[in-house]
């Protein structure tokens, strides 16, 4: 289904409800520039960090389209588990699932809250920016350390430039983007005012250097476009 949950007038915050999750493989391919080749980089180092036992989570894995994409190239028996707080995703995830026949543990919960077992690999795209600020390192702590030592942690957001000029230019330059995916400029100013305060995004550096806080050895950026950009963190 097409997105067009921005072209009438919207009084709400953003959320992921059951409007935004019909049409949500949509919006995302429209809404983060090289959506599909920000999942193929990620694959590419999921698939090289499991390992016959291996344990995989994605945070936020709404319609879980990753992690039925890796699960149809695994060739070891790993868990792959999926997270999110929203029904209405976890229902389109679990029709997909059922569709393509993949082996995926599938939760509603709290990825703040959640008991994670010792892990292989995390990933969480595009999720941590709707994380409280104030909570957000904690979770990355816990993520850390429920890692095994060597584990990695793969994570895409939207980021910004704390120098004031480049981080006006790399909003246009997203927006000139929005235009070109079929969204009018009504649609993409409503969608701002509704993302005020719910997504949060951090700097590179500040992303880098939140990973390095809370345990992990290495983090660097792997992908970038813009205002859009893949991490991985290593521990
Ligand atoms: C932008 S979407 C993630 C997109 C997805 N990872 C992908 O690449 O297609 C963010 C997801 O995080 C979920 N989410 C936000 N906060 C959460 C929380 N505290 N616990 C669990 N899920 C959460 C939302 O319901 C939503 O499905
Ligand atoms: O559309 C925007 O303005 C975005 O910031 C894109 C973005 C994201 O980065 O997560 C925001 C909300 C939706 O979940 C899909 C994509």
């Amino acid at each position: 289904m097409n997105d067009k949950v921005f072209a009438k007038p919207i009084k709400k915050q953003f959320e992921f409800d059951e409007e935004v999750a019909a049409v949500f493989d949509d919006m995302l391919q429209r809404s983060v520039p090289f959506y599909k080749e920000s999942q193929k980089i990620t694959e590419f180092f999921a698939l090289k960090q499991l390992q016959e036992g291996g344990v995989a989570y994605d945070l936020g894995c709404s319609t879980a389209t990753l992690l039925i994409n890796i699960s149809r190239k695994l060739k070891t028996g790993a868990t792959l588990v999926g997270l999110d707080n929203s029904e209405a995703m976890l229902e389109q995830a679990r029709k997909k699932c059922e569709a393509f026949k993949a082996d995926i543990e599938l939760e509603n919960a709290d990825i703040l809250e959640y008991d994670y077992k010792e892990a292989d690999l995390f990933i969480s795209n595009y999720t941590l920016q709707f994380i409280r600020p104030l909570i957000r390192e904690e979770l990355v702590k816990k993520i850390s350390s429920s890692l095994k030592k060597g584990g990695v942690f793969i994570f895409s957001e939207k980021v910004i430039s704390h120098h004031s000029k480049l981080n006006k230019d790399l909003i246009e330059c997203y927006y000139a983007f929005k235009k070109e995916q079929g969204y009018s400029e009504y649609e993409i100013m409503q969608k701002r005012e509704a993302l005020e305060n719910v997504l949060v995004p951090y700097s590179e550096d500040e992303n880098i250097k939140m990973a390095k806080n809370c345990g992990f050895s290495h983090c660097e950026v792997v992908f970038r476009w813009a205002n859009f950009a893949t991490f991985i963190a290593i521990k």
